[in-house]
């Protein structure tokens, strides 16, 4: 391992097991922790997460005070079983009513984080299919006990389970290994340490999440990173390994989106950090090809939210990037 790499991993690599629940409970004190679940289409999951937290850190030890499910326009009954199962279910479109809505994940986050209250926000993907207690507990433990860590990944295993139900270990995060750690490895290397820096679970101060932008799609994770790096450094980050995780699997060509939206959300960092010029920006178009040989064109565009502090003092008209029209 390099040794920049080196030297924080081992401080700042800790497991689930590390911090029980009733330990954290006498580290809380006064601070309030909420979970937020960003959620499309999720019915088949999301209730028994927030069930789960209900039960395991809300009523048998007090550790989570608020559970936000962000329905991010969901056509199923992801906000009715949410709701069933006991969680403040908030529509994205309806949070910070007036901004011009924007898509995707990053923006379903942002309106979370908008739509909470508490000192501390833990993210939490609602299509996991093996979750426990531990995914947050895990993720609390630096941030309640120690006043220096003001974010926290969630690292784990990651299987590809195939539609046949076929398990391959540690063959799952395709863009985390074929986009995103690549281009930390190129671009940000303090940042190769984190084991899962695309995963969706990871937790910060409200304090901290207010000052950094939130990217929509799928480029809100990669941006966090490269941004907190830059806002409180990388001795304020840390990981917790939360044993493995299972989760819906998107198809290849959803994931070519994705990684569409990491590489643009990269190219944005490396602009805004001063180290390209680019002569001309980069097209957001992406021509895609089926197995019939169909062709399919999709804008993988992201945009913006400026850091939620500033909206505390308007311009109340938000730092939209526009997306290109594909029509
Ligand atoms: O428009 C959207 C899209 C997704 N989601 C939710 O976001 C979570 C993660 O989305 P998913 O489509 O399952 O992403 P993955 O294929 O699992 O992608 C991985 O990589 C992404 C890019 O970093 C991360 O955002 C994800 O958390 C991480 O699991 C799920 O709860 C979704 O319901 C929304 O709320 N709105
Ligand atoms: O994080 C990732 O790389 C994407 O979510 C893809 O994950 P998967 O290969 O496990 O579906």
């Amino acid at each position: 391992m390099p040794s920049l790499v080196r030297d924080w991993f081992g401080p700042h690599t800790s497991s689930a097991a590390d911090w029980p629940p009733d330990l954290l409970i006498r580290a809380k004190g006064t601070v309030t922790v909420s979970v937020v679940l960003p959620a499309r289409d999720e019915e088949g999951t999301v209730g028994e997460i927030v069930s789960v937290i209900r039960r395991d850190l809300v009523e048998t030890v007090p550790l989570v005070d608020e559970i936000v499910v962000v329905d991010s326009r969901s056509t199923d009954a992801t906000a009715a079983r949410a709701a069933a199962a006991g969680a403040r279910v908030v529509h994205q479109d309806d949070v910070l009513p007036g901004l011009p809505p924007l898509s995707g994940k990053g923006e379903a986050l942002w309106k979370g984080l908008a739509a909470s209250t508490g000192d501390i926000v833990v993210f939490v993907d609602s299509d996991l299919r093996n979750f426990g207690a531990h995914f947050i507990s895990g993720l609390l433990g630096p941030l309640l006990t120690q006043p220096g860590t003001h974010f926290v990944k969630g690292a784990y295993e990651r299987p590809l389970i195939g539609l046949d139900g076929v398990v391959q270990r540690g063959a799952g995060g395709r863009v985390t290994e074929l986009v995103a750690r690549p281009m930390l490895n190129l671009y940000w290397p303090e940042l190769a340490g984190f084991i899962q820096p695309l995963g969706g679970e990871y937790a910060a101060r409200r304090s901290v999440l207010e000052q950094v932008p939130f990217v929509t799609e799928y480029g809100v994770e990669f941006a966090l990173l490269v941004d907190l790096l830059e806002r409180v450094g990388l001795d304020a980050m840390a990981q917790v390994d939360l044993g493995h995780r299972e989760h819906s699997h998107q198809s290849t060509a959803a994931l070519g989106r994705m990684a569409g939206q990491i590489m643009l959300t990269a190219w944005s960092r490396l602009e805004r950090q001063g180290r390209i010029v680019a002569s001309e920006a980069p097209a957001t178009r992406l021509l895609q090809f089926d197995a019939d040989g169909e062709a399919n064109l999709s804008d993988v565009g992201v945009a913006e939210r400026p850091p939620l502090a500033s909206l505390i003092n308007p311009p109340v008209v938000p730092d939209v990037s526009v997306k290109e029209d594909v029509a």
